[in-house]
């Protein structure tokens, strides 16, 4: 509609253009014409004062002599020029001598007195003289009609002219009016299209939204809006490269455009986000649409030769079912895609009221946080870790407690990714952090005046505090401030976070093993680092995640020896977290793991309870 309005506005604009500029040429025109007029005619008066001058000086001596046949021989000679309608010639008296005229146009047989001979005409007088004496006057007409004849001409020529040089300019605008109209609407084109993909861009996804939710009252049926969130995009982009990417992009765009019908619409509106709008449609076949699209990426996609897995979460929601406006199903499209991320990935989520219930949760939960890291509502408990062999206390693993005045306890596993996501986990850690190193230089202290080796104090960071640029310096004035010796620190950080930014986390666990800090694989194996990766990371140990390690001795043994292997090649130590019974404990301790940690040997517990485990302890470790 807008593009119609503005090429409208661009042919009227040229028509006034092509006006102005017609306009102008007949007025340079009438200029040339009028100035071309009086300048023939000046060349006239010019020439008809020459020709009486020669008259009057020619014919002195015939009228002295009164010879008239030989004034008029020589007045005669005037029949070869072109615009002489009369010569006459008077006598002293004005008594007409002799003349010669083309018919019509006569002498009066007595000098007239000179007036206005009219546009038509131009009369002029001469003397005729001998020495002093006046002889008589010379007049002659020269008619104009010669003049108006080539200005005649003149405008016939100057009207071709101008009428080519309006066409030609006519057909100049026109073309670049059409180039204009064609670049405005490559320009639009691109301005609604991904370059990656080819589809229409967020802005375009936004209109069609608009488009489709207008045409629902006619169409009778509700309108599917699905987005899609790669998983994995990421990781492909930093460990794959840019370009390999794009090519799973486009062939992620490529997969979903072939899940639709004619009129429905893929579009990309993120760096790895795709919406789909379908309408209309029925929800089940809507919901089925989804499964299909959630199956469609699940298979993996050959990249440059390699098998690439990005699969991708899905949120569904319904127009008029789910929302009334398009900002709402937008919201509610979100929400259900939200929900698939948070509850594991991979999946199809279909947008429920609940879930916007649960969002008001999140909302208020990092509320009541954020005023309970004010007010003291925290605590840290610390779980211990024990060397295998000799199952003696060798450190312990701060984690967060949040016991809230009207639920009791929450666990950390539902407020620490709401903290994540708020941006408040980054001061949540800097006080844990501060907490535990304070606890930690405690345990330092102890171990001193019981001359054993003292437990070393491991922290857990979450991404955003990794992204943070000056998170290492706020690892250092926490040592600074509490005592603790870098090397009793053990900083935990999982997989996925350390490939977010391949190059800053190399950078940052540099610089903290560097000052003698110890890092450590949370997690390690449910993420996705790649060897390779492994192989760059600057770390001392990996800590098996208790998924792994609670089907122990009967199941997952494969990947844990793997894994104990892995770190044995690497000379790295290994943690096995979640570890629950004898059994499990026995079998890492003959597989050669490290330490362990889990509920067998001790739950989290407050800061006093460890301080009298150490105590407890009174023989020197490792
Ligand atoms: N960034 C931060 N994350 C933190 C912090 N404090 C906790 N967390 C993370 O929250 C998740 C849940 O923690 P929590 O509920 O404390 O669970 C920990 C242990 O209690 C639990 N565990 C340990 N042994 C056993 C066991 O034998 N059985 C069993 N069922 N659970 C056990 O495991 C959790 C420790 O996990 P990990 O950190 O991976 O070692 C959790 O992801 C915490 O990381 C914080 O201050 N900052």
């Amino acid at each position: 509609m807008k593009n119609k309005e503005a090429l409208q506005l661009t042919s009227i604009l040229g028509a006034g253009q092509m006006l102005a500029a017609s306009a102008a040429v007949v007025v340079a025109c009438c200029i040339l014409l009028v100035y071309q007029l009086l300048a023939q005619r000046q060349a006239l008066v010019t020439e008809s004062h020459v020709q009486a001058a020669i008259v009057a000086d020619n014919i002195s001596a015939s009228l002295m002599f009164r010879d008239r046949d030989a004034a008029a021989d020589m007045l005669r000679a005037f029949r070869s020029a072109p615009n002489l309608l009369q010569v006459a010639v008077y006598d002293a008296n004005g008594a007409l001598f002799s003349e010669y005229s083309v018919e019509g146009h006569a002498a009066p047989q007595h000098l007239a007195p000179a007036g206005d001979a009219g546009f038509n005409e131009v009369r002029v007088t001469s003397d005729i003289g001998y020495k002093d004496a006046r002889l008589g006057k010379v007049v002659l007409v020269n008619s104009t009609h010669g003049i108006r004849d080539t200005m005649v001409r003149y405008v016939g020529l100057m009207l071709a002219a101008a009428v080519g040089a309006l066409f030609v300019a006519r057909q100049l605008v026109r073309k670049t009016r059409d180039r204009v109209a064609q670049a405005e609407r490559e320009l639009d084109n691109l301005a609604h299209t991904d370059l990656v993909t080819g589809l229409p861009n967020r802005r375009a996804y936004y209109r069609i939204l608009e488009q489709k939710l207008a045409e629902q009252p006619t169409s009778g049926g509700s309108a599917a809006l699905l987005l899609v969130d790669l998983d994995n995009f990421k990781v492909v982009n930093d460990t794959a490269g840019h370009h390999a990417g794009d090519e799973l992009l486009r062939k992620v765009a490529a997969e979903l455009s072939a899940l639709l019908r004619p009129g429905d619409v893929v579009a990309r509106i993120g760096g790895d986000e795709f919406a789909l709008v379908v309408s209309p449609v029925r929800r089940d076949l809507a919901h089925a649409l989804a499964v299909r699209a959630t199956e469609a990426l699940r298979k993996p996609f050959n990249i440059e030769g390699s098998d690439i897995f990005a699969t991708a979460s899905v949120g569904l929601c319904l127009y008029p079912d789910d929302a009334a406006t398009r900002e709402e199903l937008v919201t509610a499209g979100d929400t259900a895609l939200y929900h698939a991320k948070k509850t594991g990935r991979n999946r199809l989520a279909e947008y429920v009221p609940e879930m916007t219930l649960r969002t008001q949760r999140r909302i208020r939960l990092e509320r009541e946080l954020r005023r309970a890291l004010e007010a003291g509502g925290l605590e840290v408990h610390y779980q211990p870790q024990f060397d295998c062999g000799t199952e003696q206390l060798v450190g312990a693993e701060a984690l967060m407690r949040w016991r809230h005045p009207e639920q009791g306890f929450i666990s950390p596993a539902e407020f620490i990714p709401v903290a994540e996501d708020s941006g408040l986990i980054v001061a949540l850690g800097e006080w844990v952090l501060l907490q535990a190193c304070a606890e930690g230089a405690r345990w330092v202290h102890m171990a001193e005046q019981a001359g054993t080796p003292p437990p070393s104090i491991a922290v857990n960071v979450s991404a955003r505090q990794l992204r943070e640029k000056g998170f290492l310096d706020v690892v250092m004035r926490t040592l600074a401030a509490t005592g603790l010796p870098a090397t009793q620190l053990e900083l935990e950080l999982t997989e996925s976070m350390l490939m977010e930014d391949v190059e800053s986390a190399v950078q940052f666990m540099r610089d903290a093993r560097n000052n003698g800090i110890r890092l450590s694989i949370d997690d390690f194996g449910t993420g996705y680092s790649s060897l390779a990766y492994l192989q760059r990371f600057p770390i001392n140990q990996l800590k098996i995640n208790r998924s792994f390690t609670c089907s122990l001795p009967n199941d997952g043994t494969t990947i844990v020896s793997a894994v104990i292997s892995l770190a044995r090649d690497f000379q790295l130590a290994v943690v096995a977290e979640g570890v629950e019974s004898r059994e499990q404990l026995e079998w890492l301790r003959r597989a050669g793991c490290t330490y362990a940690q889990g509920y067998l040997l001790g739950k989290p517990m407050p800061a006093e309870a460890l301080r009298q485990l150490i105590e407890a302890q009174r023989q020197p470790v490792h």
